[in-house]
């Protein structure tokens, strides 16, 4: 999650209310207060949004669905809330009788409480009052790291509930310094779940070392080696454990130190030598195929679509209702991964209106056909090696190394593909 938050820019409050009228209200009453305005009608929209941007402060409205007053689905919110940002600064909104309601959320971590109806002066208080408690928590975290944090660790999107279950398990797990196998699919997200996993942990002030197995178990790669010494005491993130025979997971065994904490991925565990499986797979988290997780699909590709409009500074509109409906259904190969470049390629070569089915290579359906209604048009090997580089430079910010590790080569085999590509 998206934590760092620029000290000069006025201080970013999010409303997550389905009630339209009540964000128009306040986004006047914000602005006027010199306060930056965020509204999210859905608490899956919030997490999206939460993610490319962050917010000092959190109102969060603890009913969505009408006739409900218990708040339920704002209590689970809110859960995930403070789950993906533990300094979420959340201020609840209750119904006027809520008082029973208020003093849970505030045990369930809300830092205060307002009741319908509000005064404006006392909204704007309380809210100046959580944005003051946010900077000084801050701060007195600054002071009591002396190193620095961890990088922010993107957010773990998804609501399915096979996403639901392997975020109930990282909860789980990253508060210990158990291995953990992480398996699925090439693209599935295992690296992202892995670094949600260290960033919970009581290590997590410490940098994760990540490298590729095959590289981390070649007794000719000296760079590994010291890269692998960095981790003792420490974490290490073993990418592809099973793109090694056995001989090589052996190698890599004796590489690894007693007190270094295993994180590994692989397509699944049957590869893993019994050996291996005893030092590095004590829990498996298995990632399920975005096949597997209801509408997943499509609230990410939304996601990734804010994103990329943001980050090229494009406009958007959206996705087409056609292409909602086919991403629903549709299989992609390379997983997230493959839905993330098709949409970052959608944004860079569109015009900006509203994304067709075509804009990412998804063919219509066809009601007289018996084959699956929508494919993704494969590209050739050679384009999508090419999309895969230009991404991976991109997201590491052109960093050679650093995108040379994320995908498994190295650095002189990434200029080698650079150079053939005319990259
Ligand atoms: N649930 C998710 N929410 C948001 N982004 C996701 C999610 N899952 C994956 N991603 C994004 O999709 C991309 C691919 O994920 P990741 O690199 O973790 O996959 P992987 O399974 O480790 O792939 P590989 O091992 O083949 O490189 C990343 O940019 C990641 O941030």
């Amino acid at each position: 999650m998206n934590t760092n938050i620029p000290p000069s820019t006025p201080p970013r409050v999010m409303l997550i209310d389905d009630d339209r009228d009540v964000h128009q209200s306040i986004a006047v009453l914000l602005r006027r207060a010199g306060l930056d305005f965020a509204g999210a009608t859905s608490p899956d929209e919030a997490y999206s949004l939460l993610e490319l941007e962050p917010a000092e402060v959190i109102l969060l409205d603890l009913n969505f669905t009408r006739g409900q007053s218990q708040g339920e689905e704002g209590f689970a919110a809110l859960a995930r809330l403070l789950d993906d940002d533990p300094a979420a600064t959340v201020v609840v909104i209750t119904g006027h009788s809520g008082v029973r309601i208020a003093v849970a959320a505030m045990r369930a971590g809300a830092f205060d409480f307002v009741m319908k109806p509000w005064r404006n002066d006392e909204l704007l208080e309380r809210i100046h009052a959580a944005i003051a408690h946010r900077q000084r928590r801050r701060e007195i975290a600054a002071l009591v790291q002396s190193q620095p944090a961890t990088p922010d660790t993107p957010a773990l999107l998804g609501s399915s509930a096979a996403m639901e279950q392997v975020r109930q398990l990282v909860r789980r797990v990253a508060p210990t310094t158990s291995d953990v196998l992480v398996t699925g699919p090439a693209g599935s997200g295992r690296s992202l779940i892995a670094r949600t996993i260290h960033s919970g942990s009581p290590r997590a002030n410490r940098a994760m070392v990540v490298i590729e197995a095959t590289a981390a178990a070649d007794p000719t790669d000296d760079l590994a080696r010291a890269e692998l010494a960095r981790a003792k005491s420490g974490t290490v993130l073993l990418r592809h454990v099973d793109r090694l025979d056995t001989a090589g997971q052996t190698r890599l065994i004796a590489r690894l130190e007693a007190d270094m904490r295993v994180i590994a991925t692989a397509q699944s565990a049957q590869a893993l030598s019994p050996a291996l499986r005893a030092r590095a797979g004590t829990i498996e988290v298995a990632v399920p195929p975005l096949a597997a997780r209801e509408d997943d699909a499509l609230l990410l590709a939304r996601h990734f679509l804010r994103r990329a409009a943001r980050q090229h500074g494009r406009p958007f509109e959206g996705l087409s209702p056609e292409t909602e409906a086919l991403l629903k259904i549709t299989p992609w190969p390379d997983e997230v991964r493959g839905l993330e470049q098709a949409i970052e390629r959608a944004v860079v070569l569109g015009d900006g209106g509203l994304i067709g089915p075509a804009d990412l290579g998804l063919k219509p359906e066809r009601s007289d056909e018996q084959t699956p209604a929508a494919q993704p048009v494969m590209l050739n090997l050679q384009q999508s090696e090419r999309g895969l580089i230009e991404a991976a430079l991109k997201r590491n910010g052109f960093n050679i190394s650093h995108a040379a590790e994320e995908l498994g080569l190295s650095r002189a085999a990434l200029y080698r593909r650079m150079a053939k590509h005319g990259l």
